[in-house]
C-alpha cells in the first residue's frame, strides 16, 4: 500500500502551467528524490503532497489521508522543511524554537525530545543562542529538528542542501540515511545529487510532467565517456560507453586523429543531456 499516492494531478499559476496529470506513487521507506530544472514544479509538487497548495484537479493521498480535505489531520504525521521560505523564529534560540514548534504539535516531552535532535544534529552548544547568529548549516540543521519534534512517519524536505559547506552537507545527509534505516519515508527536492545513497529513487521533471523515475545508482553506474579529438585540424567531439573506449580510440588514431582527450561523464552531464 504506498504511503504516497497521485493521480492525475494539474496545477496552473495563472498562465504558467506549474504541474500537468502528474501520477506518482512512493511506498513506505523510499528514499525519494526529485530533481529537475528550475521552475520544473518540484516545489509545487512537494507543496501539494504536504497541502500547503491545492491541485487544480486530481487527488493526492498520504498516509491513506486526502491532502485537501484532512490536511489539519495530515499535519500531525508528516515533517516538512522547506528551506527557501523562513519557517523558523529568529529572534528565539534553537531551543526555543524546538519547544514552541513541540507545543504547536501537542508533543509530550517536547523538550527531552528537542534536547535529544539538538544533540543528536551537534546543535547542542548552540542551543541557547538566537537564530539570527546560527551559520546557514545549522539553521538547515535546526529546521530538519523542527520538522522532526512530533515524530513524523515521512519527511517532505525541499532544498535543504543548497548552499552548504561540504561538512555540513554529509552530516546532514548522513541523518537522513539513518532516519531512513528507522523507516521513515523522505521526499527530498534537491539539485545535489552526488552525496545521496545510491539506493534512494531519482525523479527527474521537466515543465511539470515527470520524465524520469529510476534509481540513482542505475545513473551513478552509467559510465558514458566523452572523446575529444583533432582530425586534420577540425575538432571532433563524440560521447561513448566506456566499453567502446578501446576501440574508438583504435579507430581515431587509425585515421590520424590528433590531441585525443577523454572526458568522463558525472551524474551532472548525464542529467544535463537527458534535460
Ligand atoms: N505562487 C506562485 N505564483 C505564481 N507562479 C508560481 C507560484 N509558484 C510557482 N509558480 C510557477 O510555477 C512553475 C513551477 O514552480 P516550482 O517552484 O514548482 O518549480 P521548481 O522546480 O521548484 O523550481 P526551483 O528549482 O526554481 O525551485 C514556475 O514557472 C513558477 O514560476
Amino acid at each position: 500500500m504506498p504511503i504516497v499516492k497521485i493521480r492525475n494531478v494539474s496545477k496552473r499559476f495563472g498562465d504558467v502551467v506549474a504541474l500537468r496529470n502528474i501520477d506518482l506513487e512512493i511506498e513506505q521507506g523510499e528514499f525519494v528524490v526529485i530533481a529537475g530544472e528550475n521552475g520544473s514544479g518540484k516545489s509545487t509538487l512537494l507543496k501539494i503532497m504536504t497541502g500547503l497548495l491545492i491541485p487544480d484537479n486530481g487527488e493526492v493521498t498520504v498516509l491513506g489521508f486526502d491532502v485537501v480535505e484532512e490536511w489539519k489531520e495530515l499535519a500531525k504525521h508528516i515533517g516538512v522543511a522547506l528551506a527557501n521560505e523562513r519557517s523558523l523564529y529568529w529572534k528565539l534560540t534553537g531551543m526555543e524554537n524546538l519547544e514552541i514548534f513541540g507545543g504547536i504539535y501537542g508533543v509530550r516531552d517536547a523538550k527531552k525530545k528537542a534536547l535529544a535532535l539538538l544533540e543528536r544534529l551537534d546543535l547542542i552548544d548552540v542551543k541557547d543562542m538566537l537564530v539570527e547568529n546560527y551559520s546557514t548549516g545549522m539553521r538547515r540543521k535546526l529546521l530538519l529538528a523542527k520538522s522532526l519534534i512530533h515524530s513524523p512517519k515521512i519527511l517532505f524536505l525541499d532544498e535543504i542542501l543548497n548552499g552548504l559547506d561540504p561538512k555540513s552537507m554529509i552530516e546532514i545527509v548522513s541523518f537522513l540515511e539513518e532516519l531512513n534505516r528507522d523507516g521513515i519515508t523522505i521526499v527530498l527536492v534537491s539539485h545535489i545529487l552526488h552525496s545521496l545513497p545510491s539506493n534512494s529513487r531519482l525523479i527527474v521533471m521537466k515543465d511539470g510532467k515527470i520524465i524520469l523515475d529510476d534509481a540513482l545508482r542505475n545513473f551513478k553506474n552509467m559510465k558514458t565517456v566523452k572523446v575529444k579529438a583533432v582530425i586534420g585540424g577540425e575538432k571532433i567531439e563524440k560521447t561513448v560507453d566506456e566499453s567502446e573506449l578501446t576501440k574508438v580510440i583504435k579507430e581515431l588514431t587509425e585515421v590520424g586523429a590528433e590531441n585525443i582527450m577523454i572526458e568522463r561523464d558525472d551524474l551532472y552531464a548525464i542529467l544535463r543531456r537527458i534535460l
